[in-house]
């Protein structure tokens, strides 16, 4: 099987270092999979790359040949690329069976489309910068863009919030301003405090119930909140952008940061999962039968002696393992195993 993992998501919301992030942690858990770039616009990588969109075409040539701006120049990128797409369909051939992360541009359908065609297995990520929250209308924005990213992809699809260790540390620096507060009243025990403080970080470092609401948004108390700091005249245009989203009801995210390996491998979990990912392995079998029964085999034996001899031996693997669950049964004569009929 081959799966993809889309990451999407307006700029600088940290898709490039959620590929990073997903290439080491898989990189120090063995297994295997590929980052591919399809953004012509990427300046420095930060991950090791399979493919690169850029050795096709890439935006800087495209802004200083055809003077044009990054938006015209992305859309041509696009276009060349679509007409190049042979290009894309040999890169990527090179990868069957493997699991690749896809750092993408803006026009993803595209891609969706062609991967469909190839075969893959795949889920979209949308990636919402935390900073988005602090600000509701921001914050609707983004829901509104995660929601549409959703209906266009028809995709097996997760939001997240990106850069939650951000918020963490704020929450952090005010406890530390409260402790140091407190802290002329209790000198004398320093090293004694030290040591508590580094336990509460810790503890702190996957504490993130202060950002429930936002992992779940309530839909109509944002917009109450909007319209509390806008003008009025606004306040029908927003209300019909709540009621949008609340129709769908599908927008909710989970956190991720580069910075805690606890959320990454959650993300991975929630993606092999919703790609069923490792559905077709085959279990692995802690005798090897094969080998047992070639290692055993006698050239002077033909097919069907051979046969009853590799089920004798099977028989004694049984035997033995049901004697060591306490049950003395016979495996031989009328009782004995029968490898044509697994029931017996
Ligand atoms: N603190 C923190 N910073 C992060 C995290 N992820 C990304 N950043 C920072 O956010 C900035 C943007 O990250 P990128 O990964 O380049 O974002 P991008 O979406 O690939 O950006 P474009 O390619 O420009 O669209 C960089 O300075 C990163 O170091 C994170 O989990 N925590």
């Amino acid at each position: 099987m081959k799966y993809a993992q889309l990451v999407i998501g307006p700029a600088g919301s940290g898709k490039s270092s959620y590929c990073r992030a997903m290439q080491q942690h898989c990189q120090t858990t063995k297994r295997s999979v590929h980052v591919v770039n399809l953004d012509p616009a990427a300046d420095d990588l930060v991950y090791d790359v399979s493919f690169d969109i850029r050795e096709l075409i890439g935006l800087d040539d495209v802004a200083e040949e055809l003077e044009l701006g990054p938006n015209g120049g992305l859309i041509f990128c696009m276009e060349y690329f679509m007409e190049n797409i042979e290009w894309f369909q040999n890169k990527i051939g090179d990868y069957e069976d493997d699991y690749l992360f896809i750092d993408c541009p803006g026009q993803i359908e595209l891609y969706r489309q062609l991967l469909e065609k190839m075969g893959y297995r795949m889920c979209s990520l949308y990636l919402l910068d935390c900073n988005f929250i602090g600000d509701g209308s921001k914050f609707i924005s983004g829901i509104l863009s995660s929601l549409s990213a959703m209906l266009q992809l028809e995709l097996p699809h997760i939001n997240l919030l990106t850069k939650v260790d951000l918020l963490e540390s704020e929450t952090k620096r005010n406890k530390e301003s409260d402790d140091s507060a407190n802290d002329n009243e209790t000198k004398g025990n320093e090293k004694e405090k030290e040591q508590e403080n580094e336990e509460d970080e810790e503890e702190a470092l996957l504490d993130l119930s202060h950002l429930d609401e936002y992992f779940d948004p309530d839909i109509t108390e944002l917009i109450n909140k909007v319209n509390a700091s806008t003008s009025r005249k606004y306040f029908q245009m927003t209300k019909a952008i709540g009621d949008l989203i609340q129709c769908y009801n599908m927008v909710s995210f989970l956190p991720f940061s580069c910075r805690h390996v606890q959320l990454i491998e959650n993300i991975l979990r929630h993606c092999d999962h919703c790609m069923q990912f490792g559905e077709d392995a085959e279990p692995k079998d802690p005798v090897d039968w094969d080998n047992a029964s070639s290692n055993n085999k006698d050239d002077t034996l033909d097919d069907d002696a051979q046969s009853n001899q590799d089920k004798t031996g099977m028989a004694n693997v049984l035997e033995h393992m049901m004697r060591s669950n306490g049950n003395d049964i016979d495996f031989t004569g009328s009782h004995g195993y029968d490898g044509d009929n697994p029931r017996a």
